[in-house]
């Protein structure tokens, strides 16, 4: 027998995991696609080392990728719909509403420093000395969602690579499709890996069980309180919490959101019901991850709310896909639920999912006198619904 052959999935998760591993620790990689390939480094990550495999591996003098709202908020000035829009490649479409702008780097600012201030609405404001745009390279859009996908700031700096030169030095190649098919593949190959009894204080006859992608990334999980399997199987519709993980709320008791209450109110809940299931997403900060969410909080403090902290980063304000929650759901058997939530998206998004949302569950807690904007913000901004 010969080595194991992974599927065509299999191999496309691991190639865009290690893409996005290599951004996270200032490497550069190739994003390859029909008009590429183009040399992409995390400005956030990138160090001494970074920039000059990128410079050896360069065709062209790299520029700076932003999302254009980071653009505008450098340059100081809005930025044209036309110009997001330049030289976009019809495999990015879905990309486009976010759009890219590719800034000209003068060399002053090709420095490890630079970038990250360049990048970084918290740090101290940097005005570039030449702002000049210039049309975003072909694959400019895959590579600002792969830099996403590694909870990095979406801020790269880019240029074209010279053929062979990457391979040459070692450099990752992704190809982009994979990187805009990833959310999607990662979510439908999830597998039950491991599962245990674990008794708790407001409901102590609960199970966790864990899920994980091909990707080899971080677990979801899926507590199970009673036997909400057998309720599913005689046809009922169980208690569902789709609870996106937030280590602030959740763990440490944070006053800033209301997620511990939540997630403490639903098991308890479903303790008291008898049966439920709660699906811990690692998802944490909306999907922008927990260090965008600690620079989201510093932008709050300075007078932003949820909302425009995460567009002022460069991510969406909510950046989660229902997907995932969908897909455990079908392989516990539970096809129809009772949603306890105040967001409308969630409902929405689950039966487009192909899960029947029989109902919903108001789940709200009242403010704690540090969270009350938040709270506002989710009803006035996200549409989440009071009672
Ligand atoms: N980016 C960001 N994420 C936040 C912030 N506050 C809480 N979160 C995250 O938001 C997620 C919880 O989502 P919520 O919007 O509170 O609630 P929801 O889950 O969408 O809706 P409900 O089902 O009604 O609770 C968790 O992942 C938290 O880490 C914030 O200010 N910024
Ligand atoms: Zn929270």
């Amino acid at each position: 027998m010969g080595p194991p052959v992974p599927d065509a999935q299999a191999l496309a998760l691991r190639a865009v995991h290690r893409a996005a591993s290599d951004l996270r620790r200032g490497t550069p990689v190739l994003v390859a696609g029909p008009q590429g390939p183009l040399l992409v480094a995390a400005a956030e990550t990138v160090g001494a080392r970074g920039l000059a495999e990128l410079a050896a591996a360069a065709l062209a003098p790299p520029c700076l990728l932003l999302a254009p709202i980071r653009a505008a908020a450098l340059l100081q000035r809005p930025i044209p719909a036309a110009v997001q829009r330049a030289d976009a490649h019809p495999s990015e479409a879905r990309w486009l509403e976010e759009g890219v702008v590719a800034l000209r780097l003068p060399a002053g600012l090709l420095d490890p420093a630079a970038l990250k201030r360049l990048a970084d609405p918290v740090a101290e404001r940097l005005l570039p000395e030449h702002p000049e745009m210039q049309p975003a390279p072909p694959l400019a859009a895959a590579g600002l969602a792969l830099a996403k996908l590694g909870r990095l700031l979406p801020a790269l700096v880019a240029a074209p690579a010279r053929e062979g030169a990457a391979e040459a030095l070692g450099l990752l190649a992704v190809p982009a499709a994979e990187i805009l098919a990833y959310p999607t593949s990662a979510a439908t190959s999830l597998a039950r890996v491991a599962e245990a009894r674990v008794p708790l204080e407001d409901a102590r006859d609960a199970r966790i069980v864990a899920f994980r992608a091909a990707d080899g990334g971080i677990e979801h999980l899926a507590i199970l309180v009673g036997d909400p399997e057998k309720l599913a199987a005689e046809g009922g519709a169980p208690l569902v919490r789709a609870h996106s993980e937030c280590f602030t709320g959740d763990l440490l008791g944070s006053l800033r959101c209301d997620c511990g209450p939540q997630l403490r109110g639903a098991i308890a809940r479903m303790g008291r019901e008898g049966a439920g299931v709660l699906l811990y997403l690692a998802q944490e900060g909306r999907g922008i991850g927990l260090v965008n969410k600690l620079r989201a909080y510093t932008l709050q403090d300075q007078g932003l709310d949820t909302l425009d902290a995460n567009r002022a980063l460069g991510y969406g304000a909510d950046e989660r896909g229902f997907l995932v929650a969908a897909t455990m759901l079908q392989q516990l058997g539970i096809p129809r639920v009772r949603l306890l939530t105040n967001n409308p998206d969630k409902m929405a998004g689950l039966a487009a999912c192909g899960i029947i949302v029989d109902g919903r569950e108001a789940h709200q807690f009242d403010a704690n006198g540090v969270n009350d904007k938040y709270l506002e913000t989710k009803a006035e901004r996200f549409g989440h619904l009071l009672r």
